[in-house]
Parts: structure tokens; sequence; C-alpha cells
């Protein structure tokens, strides 16, 4: 039996990585220094796992941004665009693959970014890749192989990842007609035999290729596809040991072709989908593996060891101990690194923390369920097995989870749902009149840039070295330039900044009962981006308000409409690890009615426009169509009992970022807000045809400009995309917004830029009658 881990997160304990990169961006760090941080975060993450015991450790599973633009990168997937900036030192090299990630203007060059979009239904960001008709693919970059060869030195034989051909394919985008991507796979694979060959001639003994595609729905020349690769690598390599690794979700109807793929072994997400082992056991041939992936690489709860050990001894008596593999259900990046590191148990009580298993926990696990399945006597008579059973017992009987008032409540839900408001045609004229906005209204999305001096105050309020009232006051001033700021460029509908926020689900997380957050629990998000999401152990209600001091404070300063500033139930949901000890509908419910508390309280106090965020609804949405339906009516009904009970003349705005609405479009018809501001721009306004076939009623705000790269676009550029939006969008029901939140620029960029778009909004205001 082979114990194997799928990635290890890659930030480092202390989010080393994070900081190494920021600092080489600001120049505060060479080139030199960040090879050698990424090399110590390496080294400790396979040496710490070779301690554990586990049989074979990932390499190629580190990034200095994302591991789909290290592979598009390795494969010359280099866009035209970057051309000028190709060159052959190291560090040159690396400067173009952060170029392509986060666009490029240095007074020299002025190239966008790549686009960037959501890991399949994760918080995690990968960058785009972008084909071209008939576009080769060769060996340019050599990190899956040096990767390989540094772990090596330290007497570690690793198994390099691989995002598999097919997969890599189908995440990206064609970027000119008349072709379909999956036509390159021919090209494709020539790259791949070399990558393959290089390393087989080092000494590889096993490659894993992920292929979380095959978690999906998929067309017949798509599953021929994955036939063509696997087939042209076998023959093509005979003897290196192949593990095909699919994730987040079960076979589905892709079990028989997967299970006649001529790989060595096969991983299985036994976490999202227990029952297809059975299946696949049934369809396997004798000489291949079965990767048990029974550690939730997911969320952050302790492996229940009595049913994973009862899934073990079943595979093990069908298929016998030597054809299977163990493993977490797929890369531990969506969790954070180390649970030893929470050490304040004011913050994460001794209760709660026993229920839990970070990364280093999961690897933990695993090894320690090939040594409780093969072990002879009496599993319960051995500590580490009662220990386990002792602590899921705990948290099945803890009096922290339930509330009986959150259940009441809960229980009365459909009288919310009588609560109807006006057609938005009507409610549209009863704001009007209340806001007195022009034509193209302008406003930004919320966040305002979290400076350094913002985050140590908030730090220092942590550490006592600031009291709330001076915390409360600098935030303040904060808020307060900010309202200045943006009465005097003439923006329309302003915000307050967001400076109070960690982060939008973290802030809310921490003010809500059936919560508990962590002190150090990262986990990367995009690029040098992380997150720290809150953990949902018990039922959620809103013990006081949490945004109506800072947003009455913010309304208090200017006669202009100040937006209340909310993240809505899925969110909160999705970027948080959540309890799976009852239905994610449910937990949504009591997160929806919580947010509504806060509505009608802003509402009372006279904020005219609420804005409630669900940039994560698209990434919510189930991996395979047939779960589609009830996640939508579920969903689609949290968000509306969130605000259910407003009055027809407060504004309901949502904000939605990443997303392809294609396939939801009813369902973002049915949130039935007022105004939606999306994000658009890295994808030309192409995300907003679909707004326009559709006839989408209500007003919408597409992003002009896009806040992930500090790349200041130009008035004119703006201006085009308006325009592209005008072909599509009648003017009347036309906003003008960024992207998203501006939280990640510094002020310099954010001043110039949104300057420049309400410079773009006049020139179309004067072009234009409305
Ligand atoms: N949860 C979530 N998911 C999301 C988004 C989002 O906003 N939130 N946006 C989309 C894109 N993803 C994003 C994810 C993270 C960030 C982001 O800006 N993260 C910050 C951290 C935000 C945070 O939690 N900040 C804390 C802690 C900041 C910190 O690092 N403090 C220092 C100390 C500071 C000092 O002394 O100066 C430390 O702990 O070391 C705070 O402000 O309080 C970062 O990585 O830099 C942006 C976008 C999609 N998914
Ligand atoms: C990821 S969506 C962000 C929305 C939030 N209101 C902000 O402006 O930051
Ligand atoms: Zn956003």
């Amino acid at each position: 039996m082979i114990t194997h881990n799928l990635g290890y997160p890659r930030i480092g304990d202390n989010r080393e990585l994070k900081k190494a990169v920021e600092g080489y961006w600001s120049e505060r760090i060479s080139y030199e220094q960040l090879i050698e941080i990424s090399s110590a975060i390496k080294q400790k993450n396979w040496l710490m796992q070779k301690e554990l015991g586990i049989d074979l450790i990932p390499s190629n599973d580190f990034s200095l941004y994302d591991h789909v633009l290290d592979l598009a990168f390795a494969l010359s997937a280099i866009p035209d665009r970057y051309s000028q900036l190709l060159r052959n030192s190291d560090k040159l090299k690396l400067d173009l693959y952060f170029a392509m990630a986060r666009g490029c203007q240095d007074g020299v060059a002025d190239i966008t970014a790549m686009e960037m979009t959501k890991w399949f239904d994760t918080n995690y960001h990968y960058i785009v890749p972008e084909f071209y008709k008939n576009q080769k693919f060769w060996l340019s970059n050599f990190k899956f192989i040096d990767e390989f060869q540094e772990a090596k030195k330290l007497g570690i034989i690793t198994k390099p990842v691989i995002l598999g051909p097919v997969s890599f394919l189908l995440l990206g985008k064609e970027k000119e007609e008349g072709f379909d991507r999956i036509d390159l796979l021919g090209n494709l694979l020539e790259a791949y035999f070399e990558m393959i060959s290089l390393l087989v001639d080092n000494g590889v003994e096993w490659i894993q290729f992920d292929e979380p595609f095959l978690a999906l729905d998929l067309t017949t020349e798509q599953k021929g596809a994955f036939k063509i690769a696997y087939s042209r690598i076998r023959k093509n390599f005979p003897t290196v040991k192949l593990l095909l690794s699919v994730y987040f979700g079960g076979l589905s109807d892709n079990v028989e072709l997967v299970a006649g793929l001529p790989v060595d072994a096969i991983h299985l997400d036994l976490v999202r989908d227990p029952a297809q082992l059975e299946i696949m056991m049934n369809l396997v041939s004798d000489e291949k593996k079965l990767s048990l992936g029974l550690v939730d690489g997911r969320n952050i709860w302790k492996n229940n060891y009595e049913n994973s050990l009862k899934l073990i001894s079943r595979t093990i008596e069908k298929i016998g101990l030597e054809r299977v593999m163990l493993a977490p259900s797929c890369s531990l990046i969506h969790v954070p690194c180390d649970l030893e590191l929470e050490t304040n148990e004011e913050v994460l009580s001794a209760e709660i923390k026993q229920w839990l298993a970070f990364a280093k926990q999961k690897v933990e696990e695993v090894v320690v369920l090939k040594q409780l399945s093969i072990y002879k006597g009496d599993i319960s008579s051995i500590q580490l097995f009662k220990e386990n059973q002792e602590a899921i017992q705990s948290r099945k009987i803890s009096s922290l989870i339930h509330n009986d008032l959150v259940k009441e409540r809960i229980d009365f839900i459909e009288q919310f749902e009588e609560m109807k408001r006006l057609p938005f045609s009507l409610r549209k004229k009863v704001q009007q009149k209340r806001l007195e906005l022009p034509a193209f209204p302008t406003t930004t999305i919320g966040s305002f840039p979290q400076t350094a001096d913002v985050r140590s105050w908030r730090a220092k309020l942590k550490k006592r070295e600031l009291s709330s009232e001076e915390y409360n006051q600098l935030i303040q001033n904060e808020i307060e330039n900010a309202i200045r700021w943006q009465e005097e460029i003439g923006l329309d509908v302003l915000v307050h900044g967001e400076f109070e926020r960690n982060d939008m689900v973290e802030y809310f997380g921490e003010m809500l009962d059936g919560f508990v957050f962590t002190s150090n629990g990262w986990v990367q998000s995009y690029g040098s981006r992380c997150v720290k999401p809150p953990i949902i152990f018990g039922d959620v209600q809103r013990p006081n308000p949490m945004t109506v001091n800072w947003i009455t404070y913010a309304q208090s300063l200017t006669s202009k409409p100040v937006k209340g500033m909310l993240t809505g139930p899925v969110t909160i949901l999705k970027w948080s690890f959540v309890r799976d000890d009852q239905p994610l509908s449910v937990t949504c419910n009591q997160i929806a009615l919580a947010i509504r508390d806060e509505v009608l309280d802003l509402e009372k106090n006279h904020i005219s426009v609420i804005q409630i965020d669900e940039p994560a609804l698209r990434e919510g949405l189930p991996l395979q169509k047939s779960d589609w339906k009830t996640y939508l009516d579920w969903a689609v009904n949290a968000f509306r009992l969130s605000y259910a009970g407003v009055k027809d003349q407060t504004q309901i705005h949502t904000h939605m970022c990443y997303s392809e609405f294609n396939d939801i479009i009813d369902s973002i018809t049915a949130l039935d807000a007022d105004v939606i501001t999306i994000e658009c721009s890295r994808s030309q306004m192409e995300l907003l045809d679909v707004f326009g076939e559709y006839k989408y009623p209500n007003d919408i705000g597409p992003g002009v400009y896009d806040i992930h790269s500090p790349r200041v676009p130009s008035d004119t550029e703006m201006v085009g995309l308006l325009k592209k939006a005008m072909a599509v969008i009648p003017k009347e029901n036309i906003w003008v917004n960024p992207d998203c939140g501006l939280k990640t620029r510094k002020w310099e960029e954010t001043k110039e830029a949104i300057k420049k778009m309400v410079n773009a909004t006049k020139t179309i205001r004067e072009s234009v009658q409305v």
C-alpha cells in the first residue's frame, strides 16, 4: 500500500512566499533572494512530508504565482503581445512570467495581463491560457525538472505533478475564431513527450497527471481526446508509472472511460463521491492501482478514521493490498498549512481545535490510516484511533453547535418569501426620484486601497498597542478622506471604502455567532493574495449590527448616497470552511437571515443604496449539470431572503466577479437586484453579451477596468469598452464602475484610474442623448 500526496500548500507556514514575491515586485528583495526563499519553502515541505512518512511526495506543486501559468510558460504558450519581453536571463524570464499574470506598464511596455478565473468550484484563481489556431508548443522553461532535481539532492525521489494535457486545453480559451482548442492536442502532446522524456531520463518513477475535467460533463469529442492523449503517452513511455488524478467530484458518466485509460493508477475523490469506488473496482483491470482520496482536501474537519477504514478494508478485500494507494482527496493548497500554529486559545478554543486538521495534519492522517489499515490486531486499543473517535464524538454532541432560536427562525422562512417588491420598472422610478442620479451613474465596488498603514493599525489593535477608540478614529479619518475625494472627482454613488475590514468574508465571520476564525489559517486565493477563511461550526446568528456605525458615519459626511456594503449569504458560505453535519442550504439560510437583519437596520438608518456582494455565486455551481438546479434554487432564495422586506425605495445592488454568466442568467435575473456590477474588462466585455441577448431587465454596471493589474487604463480604452457595452445593453440601464473592489491597488493608481473612468463617462454622456 502506497501513501501519497497530491500537492502541499506553497505559501509557506507564515506566508513567506507572499512576502517574498511582493518584496520582489517592489524591488525590496533581489531575484536571488526570491529563489532562495522559494527553495526554503519547497525543502521544508518535502522534508516534513518525508518525516511524517508519506511514500510518494509531490514536486512541481510549488508555484511563484499559479501552476496553470507555470505550465503555459513551460510550454511556450506565451501570447505574442509579450514578445518584446522575451529574454534569456533567468531574472528577465521571471519578469515575463509575472507580466503575463499582472500586466506590464513600465514606461516602455504597456501590455495587459492574461485573464484570471476561478479554479473549478474553489476560491483559487488561475491564469487562463490563450490559444491560437495551429499553435505549436515547445519546452522553454524547466521548473518541473528543476524541482525534481532539487528534491533528489535531498535524497527524495518525488512524484512530479503536471496538469494533464486535456485539462490544460480545456482550461484555456481560443483567442481567434475558426478552431476548437481541443484540435491543438496533437501539437501539445509533442511538448508533453519532451517533458516526460526529460523526467524519465532523470530518474522519475511516478508522474501525476491531474485531469480534474474528468469530474465534469464531457462531450464525445472531449472523451476521445483523453483516450488519444493517454494512449499516445503510454505508447511513447511504456515503463514510467502514470497516476491519473481526478478530484472535486465523482467520475459519473466518465467512469468507464477512465477505467479504460492505459495508466498505472487512478486517483478518486472519495470525499465528494464515495459511491464511485464500487463502480470503479468492478470496471478496472487487475494491473491498475486505485488511489483512495479519503482525507478532505477542501475542508478542515478531522477525518473520521472509522468511516475511512471501512472503505479501505473493503477495497483491500476486493482488489488486494498491493493495489491500494491512500491520499487526500485533492491538492492541499485549499486548506491552511498547520493547525499547530494556532496557539491563541482566545481565538480558537481547544474544544473546537480538536475537531480540525489542516494540511500538515491531513498528511499525518493519510499515514495513520495506512498504519491502522495494515494493523493486524484490534485497532480500538490504539491510542491514535481512540483519540480520533473521541474528537469526532465530541463534535457530534457539543453544546456549542446548536441554537434553538436560529432553528425556529429558519422554520418560519416561508413567510418572508411573500414580502414582494414592486416590479423593477416601477421600483426604478421610485428610487430615481429619491436618488436623482445622472445618466450612466458612476460608482465603485466598495473597497479602496488597504494600505500598509491601515493594516498596521489593525495589527496594533490586535496586539492592544492601539485602543479601539484610537483605531476607530484612524479608520474614520480614512473614510472621511475617501468621501471627500469621491465628491471632488464627481462620483455619483459613493462608498465608505471598507477600511475597517480585514476581508469581506472574515470580517462578517468575526461578528456572527456560529463562526470561529484562525490566527494564521491562510489559503492562497490568487498570486500573492491569501485569505483566512472563517470556520462555520454551528448555528449562525447576528448578535449585533456589523456595519451600521461605519456606513452611517460615512453617510453623515455627504449629501450623495453612500452604499451600505455587505457580503451575501452564498459568498460567506462558499468562502468559509463549512460544517458538514447539515445541508449547505440550511447554513446558507441562517446566514441570509443574519444579513437580512443588517440590511433592515441599514434601511432604518436611512441608507438608500445597499450592495450585497455575491462574487461566489457562480463558483458555488456544482461541477455536474445535473446538480445545478437544486443549488441555484437554494442559492437564489438565500440571496432574496437576505433583503426580503426592504422598501421599494431602497436600491439593492449586487456584485459578481470572475464569472461566466451564460449558464446561469435566469438565476441572476431571479436575484432581482436593482443593479448588478460585474467583472468584464479582462474579457473585453465578452461577458456582457449574454445579458444583451437575454434582454436582462435590470440595471448593469459592466466593469470598465481591470483592478487586478497595477496597470492604469487610458480613458479612450474605457470609452471603447462603454461603447461596446452600449451595443448590447440599453443605455438607460448602464452604470459605470471598475471590475471589482480596489483594496489590492495603491492609492496612486486608484486615483488616476477612477478619475479617467469619470472622464470617460463624461465623454459618453456628451456623445449620447439619454
Ligand atoms: N475571502 C475572499 N475571497 C476572495 C476575494 C476576497 O476579497 N475575499 N476576492 C477575490 C480575489 N481574491 C482575493 C483574495 C485576497 C485578497 C487580499 O487582499 N488579501 C490580503 C489579506 C487580507 C487580510 O486578511 N488582511 C488582514 C491581515 C493583513 C496582514 O497581512 N497583516 C500583517 C500585519 C500588518 C502590518 O503590521 O503591517 C500580518 O499579519 O503579518 C488585515 O487587513 O487585517 C493579502 O493577501 O494581502 C484580495 C483578493 C475572490 N476571492
Ligand atoms: C471579490 S468582490 C469584492 C467586493 C467588495 N465589496 C470589494 O469592493 O472589495
Ligand atoms: Zn469582485
